[in-house]
């Protein structure tokens, strides 16, 4: 066994209580081994955490990665034009290299704010997965479904490819890449489709990650075609199965009523909340205290960058806390404990990825956040900081399945300036196209 120790920090515990402690890790097997004082100290790597707190490294639950290429392309527009006459038309041009660039820039961003594993939607799924390995991050994958406007044979198509790739990558980049069935949305995938293809991805294993009750409009056209909530059409189209072994989640979930979050909490479905780009595109507030309350299992997600637009999840964190008393009109709702766990265990549960947690036997996916700067003095507390004062800039080192992906402020596995000029390029070069 090769060794790494992250020595003389405080640990955030699963329970939350903060130690005194170092956290040992096996290299090979990318678990940690234990979490004591002075048990780093001969390990055969080190890391410096003296000023510092260990946290579980945290989860992304839902983003579209290379969305990165359009941030600050198209801003302060509700969701529907936004998508139709700004995004679509700038994805369609898009090329499966621009498509690593883009995620690649999305990942350096991730590790530099102390991401460890992610949840993406999108297309040119290859050439995302081959990003990904390169990175030492963790993700679970898929190709992002749509069947507005398109002939039947091009909606299949479609639909195969997510079913194809989810079987393809499931386990790539020695295990760190898992992969689910995605279609877009309960309204941007036809109802034929869904009731086809939800069967298939059960056969192979996968879960279904899609949109759902994102905006009023969503909700809506369901309600008035067909008498009922978007979660309970859903469930009709084979989703949320409580039978099935993968659990299935959601992103947004904003306009869920009781009804929903009840039936999501029965069948044990998973909710991504992405507050920040709820407010942005002024789609809403999800009932999370009423979710966390019915036991729903709940992360926390950025969303794309062109509608947040940064990938950092401690800003996240302090959008859900906030957003989430004002939904509630309650100053103790969505307290800082919830929303750190939501940022570790609940998204890695919901993602059903590993990690989130520091303690012998669980993935070794850590942050490492600085304590010494003066927005963290003093510190009262700490789970307080990390949602109400921190941000991404304070993450000194990450740590991903026992390898060191950033070592105090520098990524190691990417090439930081190659990366973002790369980016640069083909953001430019695509738009050109797109206009
Ligand atoms: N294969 C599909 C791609 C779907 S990927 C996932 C899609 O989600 C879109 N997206 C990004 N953010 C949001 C959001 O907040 N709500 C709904 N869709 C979004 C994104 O632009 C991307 O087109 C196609 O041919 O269009
Ligand atoms: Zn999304």
């Amino acid at each position: 066994m090769t060794t790494l120790g992250v020595v003389d920090g405080q640990v955030l515990r699963p329970d939350l209580r903060i130690e005194e402690a170092d956290v040992l890790v096996d290299r090979e097997s990318g678990e940690i081994v234990d979490v004591d004082p002075e048990v780093g100290a001969s390990a055969d790597e080190t890391l410096d955490a003296s000023d510092s707190l260990v946290m579980p490294g945290l989860v992304n639950a839902h983003t579209h990665a290379a969305m990165t290429l359009l941030r600050g392309y198209a801003d302060d527009k509700p969701l529907e034009s936004w998508l139709r006459e700004d995004v679509w038309p700038a994805e369609a041009e898009l090329t499966p290299e621009d498509v690593a660039a883009g995620t690649k820039l999305g990942m350096l961003e991730m590790i530099r704010s102390g991401t460890t594993g992610f949840v993406d939607m999108y297309f040119e799924v290859p050439d995302v997965v081959a990003a990904i390995d390169e990175s030492g991050m963790r993700a679970r994958v898929g190709h992002g479904v749509v069947t507005v406007g398109k002939d039947d044979e091009a909606a299949h198509e479609d639909a195969a490819e997510s079913i194809a790739v989810a079987r393809e990558f499931d386990g790539a980049a020695d295990g760190r890449v898992r992969t689910a069935f995605m279609p877009h949305s309960l309204t941007t995938v036809r109802e034929d489709i869904l009731r086809e293809y939800v069967p298939k991805a059960r056969e192979e294993g996968v879960p279904v990650h899609l949109h759902v009750n994102e905006t009023a409009h969503e909700v809506d056209p369901i309600v008035e075609e067909r008498g009922v909530r978007p979660v309970a059409y859903a469930r009709e189209v084979g989703l949320f199965d409580p039978e099935s072994e993968e659990r299935d989640f959601l992103a947004h979930g904003v306009h869920s009523d009781a009804s929903e979050v009840e039936a999501l909490a029965e069948a044990g479905g998973g909710v991504v909340h992405c507050p920040a780009s709820n407010m942005k595109l002024a789609s809403g507030m999800a009932p999370v205290q009423a979710m966390l309350d019915a036991g729903v299992p709940v992360g926390l997600g950025t969303d794309g960058a062109a509608s947040n637009n940064d990938l950092d999840l401690f800003g996240e964190m302090r959008d859900a806390a906030m957003v989430g008393k004002l939904a509630s009109e309650d100053a103790s709702a969505v307290a800082a404990p919830d929303v750190v766990r939501m940022a570790t265990r609940g998204s890695a549960t919901v993602a059903g990825l590993p990690g989130g947690s520091v303690e012998p036997g669980a993935a070794a996916d850590l942050a490492v956040v600085g304590l010494d700067a003066p927005h963290l003095t003093p510190a009262h507390d700490l789970v307080s900081h990390l949602v109400y004062a921190a941000s991404g800039r304070d993450v000194r080192h990450t740590v991903c399945d026992g390898r060191v992906l950033m070592r105090d402020r520098e990524v190691q596995t990417l090439d930081a300036e190659a990366v973002r000029q790369a980016a640069e390029e083909r953001a430019f070069d695509l738009v050109s196209r797109a206009e």
